[in-house]
């Protein structure tokens, strides 16, 4: 079956189609990672982009149960050098094209996954539509541009319902933007009592789940696309310990007045340097983003940057100056690795012991008039 991938720029690719027949539009991003694939086509940061892997082999692994970092994966779109449909692993359980067969999700290999990379990095991302059907490149050139990205990526992806995996030691509320499953992994490992509420709950919900600490999870799309998250986290930062990760990194920076925009082609893959400004350490971590915090928008908030990325010297991590709260702009929750970074949940929790320690609990109707009068406060402002 004979695929085609039009990009906004005019350029065409043309392949073998795998996975779903059909159409389908959504912005052209590329990932440099060497492993991962399975991770990467279920990460709900991707909801409504066709991603191209610049690795050359993908589908060789075949897809297995526990790799999954969502109940299903949300791309619009998948690009391949070569597409491997006979998986050579223990763990395979069936393969890259069942799958999106299964989810209606379109691929196309044998595209020069490099020349389509360097046209990214020179343009920067562009829409594309992806078909395996025989349209004439004028009407799919018609349908590209009256297509627009999708602006509703997290309630897209967001858990619907709260949900609770039990554990002994802190009680975290997890703040799904559209989470990987690998930052629940990395709480629940660690006996958090971890309650997962969807993206829209708001601060008073949260006060009465008696949190210990919050986690700010990843997400798709624009960090303004969700201003009413924003506004939630305004509320509660001072008032528990935060921890953020790439969109909760993004929101929790416009929440304190800082600002953010659009990277030209962003940062998706495996070996992003990061150095950590305070020891001059490098850290390799793993990346998916298109947005970043502006540098100049820092200047007057609460905000010290902690971490910038060795590349290009974006802002890779931020934290408070008077409030328990930092963030990372990367995943230290990374599936399949690098694993450099998950000691940032061991810091999350030395942060929400040390925060219990220098507050010793109040009792529980002094905590929600507290809460209260912050509300009134916020209101009056
Ligand atoms: N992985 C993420 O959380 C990505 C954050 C945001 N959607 C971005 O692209 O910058």
């Amino acid at each position: 079956m004979q695929a085609r991938l039009l990009l906004e720029d005019g350029t065409l690719f043309t392949g073998q189609g795998f996975g779903a027949e059909g159409a389908s539009t959504g912005e052209v991003v590329f990932n440099t990672g060497i492993t991962g694939y399975q991770e990467v086509l279920s990460d709900p940061s991707y909801c409504g982009q066709i991603v191209t892997m610049t690795f050359p082999l993908i589908g060789n692994y075949g897809i297995n149960r526990d790799d999954f970092e969502a109940i299903r994966p949300y791309i619009h779109g998948f690009v391949v050098r070569r597409h491997e449909d006979v998986p050579s692993n223990w763990r395979a359980q069936y393969t890259l094209d069942r799958l999106f067969k299964e989810y209606g999700i379109v691929g196309i290999s044998e595209v020069d996954t490099r020349m389509l990379t360097r046209i990214l990095r020179q343009h920067g991302t562009m829409k594309g539509i992806l078909t395996t059907g025989s349209e004439r490149v004028e009407e799919l050139k018609e349908r590209l541009n009256a297509s627009s990205l999708l602006r509703d990526q997290v309630a897209r992806t967001s858990t619907k319902t709260v949900f609770s995996s039990p554990g002994n030691r802190e009680r975290i509320v997890l703040i799904d933007y559209g989470a990987k499953s690998g930052i629940l992994r990395e709480l629940t490992q660690r006996g958090c009592d971890v309650v997962v509420v969807p993206h829209d709950t708001t601060a008073d919900e949260i006060r009465r789940l008696s949190p210990d600490g919050i986690q700010l999870s990843n997400g798709p799309g624009d960090p303004k696309d969700v201003p009413q998250a924003v506004e939630t986290l305004r509320r509660l930062i001072g008032e528990y310990p935060i921890f953020g990760i790439c969109l909760g990194h993004q929101l929790f920076a416009l929440a304190c007045g800082a600002d953010t925009e659009k990277l030209k082609f962003g940062h998706r893959g495996g070996n992003h340097p990061v150095k950590e400004l305070e020891s001059g350490r490098c850290y390799i971590t793993s990346q998916n983003h298109g947005y970043t915090v502006k540098e100049q928008s820092i200047a007057g908030t609460d905000l010290e940057v902690t971490h910038i990325n060795n590349n290009d010297k974006t802002i890779e991590g931020l934290k408070h100056k008077k409030f328990p709260a930092f963030t990372v702009q990367y995943h230290p929750e990374a599936a399949p690795g690098p694993f450099d970074s998950s000691y940032l949940f061991d810091r999350f929790l030395d942060m929400i012991r040390e925060h219990k320690r220098n507050n010793p609990q109040r009792p529980r109707q002094a905590q929600l008039a507290e809460a209260l009068r912050g509300e009134l406060q916020y209101a009056q402002k």
